[in-house]
């Protein structure tokens, strides 16, 4: 047996699916969070039969405008489904009973779920179901995603509809559908058959025309003055929480720990050979750990940002973002992919899919890599506490410079195509406030945490002993001996890379080389190579319960200074994300062109910022410019000079067009 869930969007059909089945999709209090379907088996309990249950993206409509609204609307048409769970906002029930009514006109089998009952428990809100009911021709349910309550009913009812016929209680006289009048008209006259429903099986205690206390709350947090500085605190606080105070300080725990662990398998190896030693403590347990290490950073930081969107502040953030990224011809839609970015750049960049704009959904795509990912994170723990200790607000001001790199990013992006500025509106269902649900951030927390270990575990493992065995061999297969490490296969491969690196880190050193390339793979394995290459691996001091402070051996080992690490490190950061991150923009942005030129935008602004960063940094700190500034400038200037004739043939084209 198959059931779909299906409903408008942020009406609780993920929070639901993962109640029936177990599962652990994302959550989220705003629409749109699920881009893609999801099936799963119904967990043993609710029904005997074998049945799968498939999450769907929220849909307003059978006649969808964008792409994951299509996915709902051909999957309910086209795949053999036995019955649809509609699952209804009752707390906004007219809006959530259009599509309800849609759904009963499909022929196939449709329970309804009347979700988030509490809510409406509390505000006295009561509706009739019964009557509703018998209104709609099909079950009517109260439930409450979020403790279960209900969802055995439901589960008995859609086993007891399954195959049988329904009548559709509203008939729609048939319009020509290509007509854009034809078809308002036609809504409207469903609109008003769902409103007159509504009107006889719901009573409200509190009119919603009435000002109350969350409308006053939005006049403060998306006010066009205080909105941007509080945005800019919000995610301050998170980033400061989660990679200068608590994060760190569990971290430290977790290291000693893993430095445990790695001397006891050291002494159990003494004998060993000093291959195979320094491939097993070294090259895995070192490399690994090195990033492991970091786990509680970024578990503390999806903690702060569950808590955050689950209360609906991050809703209330695209509000107060979209007057600024109109003005680079974005708007607040880009918001939503920019913070998923900030875990993973792979579910924001199939987050741009509820952009209904081409060019604004491509673009965003594009430039959301920018914001530094979850994998980053411990490349700036590393740089930030090594180099600068003393800056405690270092590594949030790298989620701030991203930031200004999309800005400048969609400014150039706006520019190349041509986009002229024309009245775009941006609607968004704004979530109510809540008390943000601890369960959903300690799940979104583990799930994020073990994602991280099975990657560090996988990924990083296999990159790691890679790297370890193409440090030990020369080209003639023989253990090269210490000291001449750069004798090495890793070396050798690493060096080219390495003279391209001098104008931004002053030195030409294949091990950082070597770093950024396997960071192209994963960018969790930047940490992890530098550990191996260097022969470090604690990155964090036990002792003092701080990541290691300045004048430590990471900087001595490294012997780059402290502007050239600021520069690496950025360079890190914004040039291209994983491959992973890049098969997924090219599946949305659907086009070679896009993706080339994305590619060919992330390099040239990553390493311009970089280059600007040391070269203008080394003047600054040793007034005079640092090595390899002249060639240096040439490759900056030589992705600038093609982006101005790019944007040069636009113009000309534009008016050839007039
Ligand atoms: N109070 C209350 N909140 C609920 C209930 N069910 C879901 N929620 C909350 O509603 C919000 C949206 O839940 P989701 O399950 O992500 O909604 P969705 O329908 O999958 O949303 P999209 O994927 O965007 O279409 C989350 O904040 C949930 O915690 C419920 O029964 N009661
Ligand atoms: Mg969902």
């Amino acid at each position: 047996m198959r059931i779909a869930l299906a409903g408008n969007p942020n009406s609780g059909k993920t929070t639901m699916y993962n109640a029936l089945t177990g599962k652990n999709e994302k959550v989220g209090n705003w629409a749109g969070v699920t881009v893609d379907k999801r099936e799963s088996s119904l967990k043993k309990g609710f029904c005997k039969e074998e049945c799968v249950i498939v999450d769907l993206p929220g849909a307003y409509s059978m006649s969808p405008f964008t792409s994951e609204e299509s996915i709902t609307s051909s999957y309910v048409k086209n795949e053999k489904l036995d019955v649809i769970i509609n699952i209804v906002d009752a707390t906004n029930l007219s809006r959530s009973l259009f599509f309800s009514t849609q759904l009963l006109d499909l022929s196939i089998p449709v329970v309804i779920a009347l979700n988030k009952n509490d809510i409406n428990v509390k505000k006295d809100t009561q509706i009739n179901e019964k009557l509703l009911s018998e209104k709609l021709n099909c079950p009517v349910i109260k439930t409450v995603s979020t403790s279960s309550e209900g969802l055995k009913e439901v589960i008995e009812k859609a086993i007891l509809v399954k195959g049988k016929k329904q009548i559709s209680p509203y008939h729609e006289a048939s319009y020509d559908h290509s007509l854009k009048s034809e078809v308002e008209k036609a809504d409207r006259k469903r609109f008003d058959f769902v409103s007159e429903i509504v009107k006889q099986v719901e009573t409200r205690k509190i009119e919603t025309n009435v000002r109350n206390q969350q409308d006053r709350l939005d006049d403060i947090i998306t006010n066009p003055l205080f909105g941007l500085p509080l945005f800019a605190i919000v995610m301050f606080c998170v980033f400061y929480i989660s990679q200068s105070t608590i994060g760190p300080w569990l971290a430290d725990y977790l290291v000693g720990w893993i430095e445990t662990f790695q001397g006891y398998v050291g002494n159990l190896l003494a004998n060993a050979n000093p291959f195979l030693q320094a491939l097993i403590v070294d090259g895995i347990i070192g490399g690994v750990g090195a990033v492991v290490g970091f786990l509680p950073l970024v578990m503390v930081m999806y903690f702060l940002l569950a808590l955050l969107e689950d209360c609906g502040y991050m809703a209330r953030a695209t509000v107060v973002l979209d007057p600024v990224f109109k003005k680079v011809g974005l708007s607040g839609k880009s918001v939503i992919p920019m913070i998923i970015g900030t875990g993973c750049a792979i579910p924001a960049i199939m987050a741009c899919r509820t952009i209904r704009n081409e060019r604004e959904r491509r673009a965003t795509a594009m430039l959301t890599p920018f914001m530094p990912c979850g994998a980053k994170l411990p490349v700036i723990a590393l740089f930030a506490g090594a180099f600068f200790p003393d800056v405690p607000w270092l590594g949030t001001m790298m989620y701030f410079v991203g930031i200004l790199l999309i800005l400048i990013g969609a400014f150039i992006v706006k520019a190349v195509t041509g986009f002229k500025y024309r009245k775009s509106f941006f609607i968004i269902e704004l979530p109510e406030y809540k008390i943000p649900s601890l369960k959903l951030a300690v799940t979104s927390m583990f799930e994020r945490g073990k994602a991280y270990i099975v990657k560090a575990g996988t990924i990083i493992l296999v990159c790691n002993t890679v790297v370890q065995i193409m440090q030990s061999f020369n080209w003639s297969f023989q253990v090269v001996e210490a000291g001449l490490e750069s004798t090495s296969i890793l070396a050798s491969l690493a060096t080219p890379i390495a003279y391209i690196l001098i104008p931004i880190t002053g030195v030409c050193a294949w091990q950082l080389a070597a770093a950024s390339i396997t960071g192209f793979i994963a960018k969790e394995n930047v940490v992890g190579t530098l550990a191996v290459c260097y022969g470090l691996s604690a990155f964090i001091d036990t002792e003092e319960l701080a990541l290691i402070g300045s004048g430590n051996v990471v900087m001595t080992t490294m012997a780059i200074t402290k502007v050239a690490a600021l520069a690496y490190l950025m360079f890190n950061l914004y040039t291209p994300p994983c491959f992973a991150a890049l098969g997924a923009m090219n599946s949305e942005m659907k086009s070679k062109k896009w993706l080339l030129a994305a590619i060919f935008l992330q390099l040239g602004m990553g390493y311009t910022v970089a280059f600007l960063v040391y070269q203008i940094g080394t003047i600054m700190t040793i007034h005079t410019l640092g090595p390899g500034f002249l060639p240096g400038l040439l490759i900056v200037l030589f992705f600038i000079g093609c982006i101005l004739l790019r944007i040069h043939k636009t113009n000309i084209e534009l008016k050839e067009e007039k």
